[in-house]
Order: structure tokens, then C-alpha cells, then sequence
């Protein structure tokens, strides 16, 4: 094992249709101010996960730069699981919610200086019918959205705002849901049932804001119609939502059962329909460095 001080830097070279060149120099640049060595992985789409296991074994790095989205961090996140290996993030995808989630900032410079900085939580990862999930995953209206997205070919927010009306009149809500959990088990009917580690969904809205990411305990969110002006608090990052739009537990461990398929998506990847989800905090946790205000804003919670 290589006993100097590595930096990886994994790019997705096709996320969000973008040139990740300034990237890669301006990470490879703070790496060589910070004395760190640098070593830079490219994606394929094939085998990366193998691949960057046998990196981290070759060159043993205190800390895995990501650029890409959603789908690439949960990769890297897989692979750091449970060890002491920094991960840093440098959203470069085309929706780039668990960024959102983080409340990182716009510019590259700022996104480098907060995943090279020693500001770090230890982010739960819950275990969602075996995949890891690091912010939101949820059954029903918004995964009909996202499955939508994905195959309309128009990227950005743009293509969500396009896909939410032809979503929402062709929807196959309300679903029936059964949730057992140790602490108690009961149905309720709703449009969407999010399972949420994070706070906001990639467009910004705050649909579990007292969700803490670092206490053992994800929520479980039952929205029960399609309330505008609550939905409008949401949006605007207002604390408080009525129980008569959301029904919200906190737990450890869950099993989901639904009547019907419903849509199914996790950190923003459609996944399928599916009528039973189980979902735990395992005891292993991710290392993330985060914005300062992020870890201020999660010890007030
Ligand atoms: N070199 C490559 N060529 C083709 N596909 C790739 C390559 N590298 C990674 N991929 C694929 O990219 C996908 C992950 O994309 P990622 O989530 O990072 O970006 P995105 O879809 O643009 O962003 P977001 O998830 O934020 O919408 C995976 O399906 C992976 O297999």
C-alpha cells in the first residue's frame, strides 16, 4: 500500500453534457497548493465500481474528489463506505439533487475549497432494497415524474417543469400503503411516500426539514394530496407542514407494502415499479466534507 498522501479525483466525462477539463486542472492545481498527490479516474460506465476499489487499494487516498451527478456519487459513496476516506463532491450531473441537498455553492472555486476542507459529517447511508440511498428515494408522483424525465430527452430543470403536467393528468395516484416498523405499523393512502435521509428533492423543495443526516434515523413522509399551498411551503423552506398533507415518522427500519405497484426512485434514479420496499441505517457511515453551513445548520436540528 502506498503510503503517500493521495487525492482521487473520479469525473464522469458525459454527466450534464458538460466539459469537465476546468475541473479536472483546477483540482489537480488546489491538490499541488495543498501538497497532496494527484490521481485522476475517468468513468466508463463499465465496471467502474471494481475499478475504483482497486484504485483505493493501489494508492490508499484520504480523500475521493467526485465529479458528476447523482449517480456517480453514489457509486464513489459506495465504494468509501465505512472507512475513513473523505469524500468530496463537485456537482457535474444534469439534476444534481444530493448537491442541492448539501446547499453547495454555484461556483467551482468555492465547490473545490468545501470538498478539500476538513469540515466533515459522518452521513448515514440507508439501505433501501439493497441499494444505498444518500438523500430521497420515494414511491409514486414524483418517480412517475422522474421516469417521465428520463425519457423525454430534455435535461435540467427545464425538463422536469415540462414533464409535471402531463405527470400529474396522467398519474396513477393515489396509492394505498401499509408501513410496519418497530415502533408501529398502519396504512395510509397518498400520492407519494418518501423515504428521506436528506432534506430536499433536486428542485429545491424542502420536503423534510427537521431530517437530520447523521442521527441513525431517516423519515418516512406520506404526502396525502396534492396540496398547493403546502407544497408552496415547501418550496419556500417553511418548517411547518400540515398532517393533514403529510404524515411523518422517524425510524431506523421500515418494510413499505403498497396494494398496487407504484413508481420507484432512488437519489433520482427511476427504478422501476415495485409493491414492497425495505429500508435500514446500517451502522456504517459515509465521510462527506460539506459547506460550514451545512454542519451548523444540522446541529441546530
Ligand atoms: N464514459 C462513460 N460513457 C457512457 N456512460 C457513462 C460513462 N461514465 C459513466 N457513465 C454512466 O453515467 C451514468 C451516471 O451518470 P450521472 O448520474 O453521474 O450523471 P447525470 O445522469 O448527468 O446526472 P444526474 O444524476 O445528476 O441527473 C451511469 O449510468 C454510468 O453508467
Amino acid at each position: 500500500m502506498n503510503s503517500e498522501n493521495y487525492i482521487l479525483l473520479v469525473v464522469n466525462p458525459i454527466s450534464g453534457d458538460c466539459n469537465k477539463s476546468t475541473i479536472i486542472a483546477s483540482v489537480k492545481e488546489e491538490a499541488k497548493n495543498r501538497n497532496y498527490n494527484f490521481k485522476l479516474y475517468e468513468t466508463s460506465g463499465k465496471k467502474d465500481k471494481e475499478a475504483i476499489n482497486s484504485l483505493i487499494k493501489e494508492i490508499n487516498p484520504s480523500r475521493i474528489v467526485v465529479a458528476g451527478g447523482d449517480g456517480t456519487i453514489s457509486l464513489v459513496a459506495q465504494c468509501v463506505l465505512g472507512t475513513d476516506i473523505c469524500l468530496g463532491i463537485i456537482p457535474a450531473g444534469s439534476a444534481n439533487g444530493i448537491a442541492v441537498n448539501f446547499n453547495l455553492p454555484e461556483t467551482l472555486l468555492e465547490q473545490i475549497e468545501i470538498a478539500l476542507s476538513d469540515c466533515t459529517i459522518k452521513l448515514d447511508a440507508v439501505t433501501i432494497n439493497g441499494r444505498i440511498c444518500l438523500h430521497i428515494a420515494d414511491l409514486g408522483l414524483n418517480a412517475e415524474l422522474i421516469n417521465n424525465y428520463e425519457n423525454s430527452g430534455i435535461r435540467g430543470k427545464l425538463g422536469y417543469f415540462l414533464q409535471s403536467i402531463p405527470t400529474l393528468l396522467h398519474s396513477e395516484s393515489p396509492f394505498q400503503f401499509k408501513v410496519e416498523t418497530e415502533e408501529e405499523t398502519f396504512e395510509e393512502t397518498g400520492i407519494l411516500l418518501a423515504i428521506a435521509n436528506g432534506n430536499k428533492f433536486g428542485t429545491g423543495a424542502n420536503i423534510n426539514p427537521h431530517g437530520k443526516m447523521d442521527d441513525g434515523k431517516f423519515e418516512i413522509l406520506i404526502f396525502k394530496n396534492l396540496d398547493f399551498i403546502e407544497i408552496f411551503k415547501t418550496i419556500n423552506d417553511q418548517q411547518k407542514m400540515s398532517p393533514d398533507f403529510v404524515r411523518i415518522i422517524s425510524t431506523n427500519k421500515a418494510k413499505i407494502n403498497s396494494k398496487r405497484k407504484v413508481p420507484f426512485q432512488i437519489d433520482g434514479e427511476f427504478l422501476g415499479k415495485i409493491d414492497e420496499v425495505t429500508a435500514s441505517i446500517g451502522k456504517e457511515k459515509i465521510l462527506m466534507a460539506v459547506p460550514d453551513s451545512f454542519c451548523k445548520l444540522q446541529l441546530q436540528k
